[in-house]
């Protein structure tokens, strides 16, 4: 549902920030995008999104190229950017004035997702906070029913109840025909939510994987101080001890812990590129 292919992007010529990225995203899954600051996370969103046009190489989402900015492609994809901007309007009437971009817009649901999420709906929505706007535009955009939903840092500006509720009322939300694409460094808020994490890092992949195949494939423990059976991808001294990230040569599953892989994947990138190769 979502490609792309040979995918290269530039802010400036000859200084790009992405080469030759290959990527495939498939409906049915809550995909969770993380890289450092800088690395590329929003330019990759907007360039799904036709706000950002590739340098070279296709990119293409429910079968359309999304530069072209067709209403037909427009009413298939939902993205929520960083900082959300919300006009003058009541809920009525940003509802009047929006929706109709949507055919799959369900006011009912957004009233659900207006009270599940704790929003105020008798104000103009410029006289909301910021959190409680952010809500507005989540709740919004679950309701257009899209197939692809792209949020940039939606947990941002949420308080501690709301992003349990936004876990809750993404995963409720999902089915096979959906594609949700979020970025964040808030990798708590997507613990539990995704089914695959994607780690870019100077305009490059370092890892797409699910969560079941990490977990087979790396193991995150608590070691003894001594700990030297295998190389360490990452090591942290925490309140249970010293955690450690290696690669999991017992079998079974492991538990896996954002924070912990993406340190693990950026200290080290070439031992789990290794790791993940087949
Ligand atoms: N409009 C622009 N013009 C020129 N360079 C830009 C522009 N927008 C972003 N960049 C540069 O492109 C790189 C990637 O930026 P981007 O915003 O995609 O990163 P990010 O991973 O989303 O970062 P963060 O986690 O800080 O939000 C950065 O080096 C940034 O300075």
């Amino acid at each position: 549902m979502i490609r792309f292919e040979n995918f290269c992007f530039g802010y400036k010529p000859g200084a790009l920030l992405y080469r030759n990225l290959q990527l495939s995203l498939e409906s049915g899954k809550i995909y969770g995008l993380l890289g450092k600051n800088g690395a590329g996370k929003s330019t990759l969103l907007k360039n799904l999104t036709g706000l950002l046009y590739p340098s070279s190489g296709q990119v293409s989402v429910n079968g359309f190229n999304p530069s072209g900015r067709k209403p037909s492609f427009l009413q298939t994809i939902y993205f929520i950017p960083e900082e959300v901007h919300v006009p003058a309007l009541t809920i009525n009437s940003y509802v009047a004035l929006w929706a109709p971009f949507y055919p799959g817009f369900s006011r009912e649901m957004l009233d659900n997702y207006l009270d599940k999420l704790d929003v105020k709906t008798d104000h103009k929505l410029n006289k909301l906070s910021f959190g409680q706007q952010k809500k507005f535009i989540i709740a919004f955009a679950l309701a257009c029913n899209t197939n692809v939903l792209i949020m940039d840092e939606p947990t941002n500006g949420l308080d501690i109840p709301s992003k349990k509720r936004f876990r809750k009322l993404i995963s409720s939300s999902m089915h096979e025909d959906r594609l949700i694409f979020i970025s964040t460094h808030q990798t708590r808020d997507l613990e539990n939510l995704i089914d695959q994490v994607i780690i870019v890092d100077n305009g490059e992949l370092l890892l797409n994987a699910p969560v079941d195949i990490i977990g087979q494939k790396l193991s995150f423990k608590i070691v003894e101080e001594s700990y030297a059976a295998q190389a360490v991808l990452y090591e942290e001294e925490n309140m249970y001890g010293r955690a450690v990230v290696t690669a999991n040569i017992a079998g079974g599953e492991s538990r896996i812990n954002l924070e912990q892989l993406f340190n693990a994947a950026t200290e080290n990138p070439e031992m789990v590129k290794a790791i993940f190769k087949n």
